[in-house]
């Protein structure tokens, strides 16, 4: 599914959050949205989403705008994973995970094998299978961003947000998500703080002040000296032969 977004903004009060961000991200690419603390990026996945209030600017899906959608087709095609998910309700792991097939069903087409089979899917694809009797409220912080991921996988979507999917995961499971994200057939906007991780999308885009303000191959944007710009950092990108990778070393400038 192709995204193009034009013109987004957001404002709290006086202060852009937002300001003027167009980006257009091709059907099945892995884009990567990057930048400083409070630079954006959340708010501008929401705005993507349709799911601030008070934005201004258009997202067009396909070449339909996202406005003229209704809830229920909207879900059908975006799921967004945020930062912070909570539930207060007594949940357990397969719940939560039942509820990505919400938009799916309706009283001609109830939950059925077909759907509790997406499920198990989704759940062993984040590593989860074993743990679907749990309580929500009992789960480590990863495991609930690898089951709130496994939800947004059993939607089935066609456009993936994902805002910084890896903050709660150790290594592996940081790893491995990755890889899972980028070999779906699918589009896919996320957040990331890690700037190797970043290196591994097809694009990425830097958020600086609100404004998108770089967007491109992470080779080409990610430079040494944009990123002392942006993060007041000095990197230093490393060759690693065991795969002919490149990845960036920090210092603090
Ligand atoms: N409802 C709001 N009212 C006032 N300020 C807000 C509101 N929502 C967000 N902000 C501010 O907007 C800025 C951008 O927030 P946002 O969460 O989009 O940043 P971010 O780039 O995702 O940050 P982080 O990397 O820390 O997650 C922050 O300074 C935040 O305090």
């Amino acid at each position: 599914m192709k995204l193009t977004a034009t013109s987004l903004g957001w404002r709290a009060g006086s202060r852009a959050i937002v300001e003027d961000v167009s980006v257009q991200i091709e059907p099945g690419e892995t884009f990567g949205l990057i930048g400083p603390n409070g630079s954006g990026k959340s708010t501008l996945l929401k705005l993507l989403a349709g799911l601030a209030k008070r934005g201004k600017g258009t997202v067009h899906l396909d070449d339909r705008p996202l406005a003229d959608l209704s809830r229920r087709e909207i879900a059908q095609s975006i799921a967004f994973v945020e930062q912070i998910a909570d539930t207060s309700e007594r949940l357990t792991v397969r719940d939560v995970v039942e509820l990505g097939r919400t938009p799916w069903l309706s009283a001609l087409s109830p939950f059925d094998d077909h759907d509790r089979s997406i499920v198990m899917d989704a759940l062993q694809a984040v590593d989860m299978a074993d743990m679907v009797d749990q309580a929500w409220a009992t789960l480590s912080g990863g495991e609930r961003q690898r089951v709130q991921i496994a939800r947004a996988l059993a939607q089935r979507p066609r456009l993936l947000i994902l805002d910084e999917p890896t903050n709660h995961l150790d290594i592996h499971h940081q790893m491995t998500l990755l890889q899972l994200v980028s070999r779906l057939p699918i589009t896919i906007v996320m957040a990331l703080h890690d700037l190797n991780q970043a290196m591994n999308c097809d694009r990425v885009g830097v958020m600086q002040s609100g404004r998108l303000i770089a967007c491109g191959p992470p080779a080409e944007v990610l430079t040494p000296d944009r990123l002392a710009e942006v993060f007041r950092i000095r990197a230093t990108p490393l060759f690693d032969p065991t795969d002919d990778s490149t990845v960036l070393h920090f210092h603090c400038l």
